[in-house]
């Protein structure tokens, strides 16, 4: 199964003390939300999760083997991205792009199957973007582009999904549907990890949090113990308000 343990893992954030080593596991059915203010390593975490990055200590081990262990299309098979910076190397339809997440599945040479475009143009309609999937995704809105690329992982279906603000650029509506879908994969048996900077989409969705302080420091554990004010108040340096809403916290910055 999609089990990613961090055994005593220190990320190599350059110019930065190790801080505290991370030692927790993910487990298939939860959603991990990093938390912490810019600059703090939450992207080079994901990376290094990815096996696209050395630790500077420590062992990432996918379903108790060594990252390292694996080779590339072993990883690509259980583990989805979807990450900040994307490169269009060549250009390429919504439809195409999407299709991507079935490579790791296929052989090197072998064309997509009618049932890999089937998965594509679901994963692209439950992504609301069924519509676009003959535009180059060049021509693309900031949110179409962000949801085309979860449609790919999507498409790709790993057993975890490794997410860098995968609410980036989506307006309200997108945002609640791509955390929905999340917790359905979720609640499917498979892994979320995801970076956020919205504390209140974390507080309603996330069943554990990692909050990463700048200096290395780090604390994790179930959201809701996590989801202390004080703490949340240093990790920004910035006053909150707290209110309950539907027993869900709800966080506001004051000046
Ligand atoms: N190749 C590099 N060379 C030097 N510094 C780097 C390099 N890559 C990352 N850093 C630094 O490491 C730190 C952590 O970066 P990272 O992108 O992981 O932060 P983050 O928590 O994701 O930030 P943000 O919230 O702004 O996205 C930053 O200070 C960044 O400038």
């Amino acid at each position: 199964m999609g089990r990613l343990a961090l055994n005593d893992l220190i990320v190599d954030v350059p110019g930065r003390g190790s801080g505290r080593p991370l030692a927790l596991a993910i487990e298939p059915g939860q959603i991990w939300g990093v938390l912490g203010p810019n600059g703090a390593g939450k992207t080079t975490l994901l990376h290094t999760l990815a096996g696209l990055r050395a630790p500077r200590a420590g062992q990432v081990q996918l379903a108790g083997r060594p990252l390292g262990d694996l080779g590339r299309r072993e990883v690509a098979r259980r583990l989805g991205l979807v990450f900040q910076e994307r490169s269009d190397g060549f250009p390429a339809t919504v439809l195409e792009t999407a299709l991507i997440g079935r490579h790791p599945h296929l052989s090197p040479w072998q064309m997509e199957r009618d049932d890999d475009i089937a998965l594509a143009r679901d994963a692209l309609a439950r992504l609301d973007v069924a519509h676009l999937e003959q535009r180059l995704v060049g021509t693309l809105s900031g949110g179409e582009r962000q949801r085309v690329a979860i449609a790919t992982v999507l498409t790709q279906a790993p057993q975890l999904w490794l997410a860098d603000e995968p609410t980036n650029h989506l307006d309200l509506h997108h945002q609640t549907s791509v955390m929905a879908l999340l917790a359905e994969q979720a609640c499917s048996g498979r892994a979320v990890v995801l970076c956020l900077h919205d504390l209140n989409l974390a507080a309603q969705w996330c069943s554990h949090l990692l909050l990463l302080y700048p200096g290395g420091e780090a604390c994790w554990g179930p959201a809701r113990q996590m989801l202390v004010p004080a703490a949340l108040e240093r990790l920004y340096g910035q006053p909150l308000s707290t209110a309950m809403i539907d027993g869900i916290p709800v966080f506001v910055p004051t000046r």
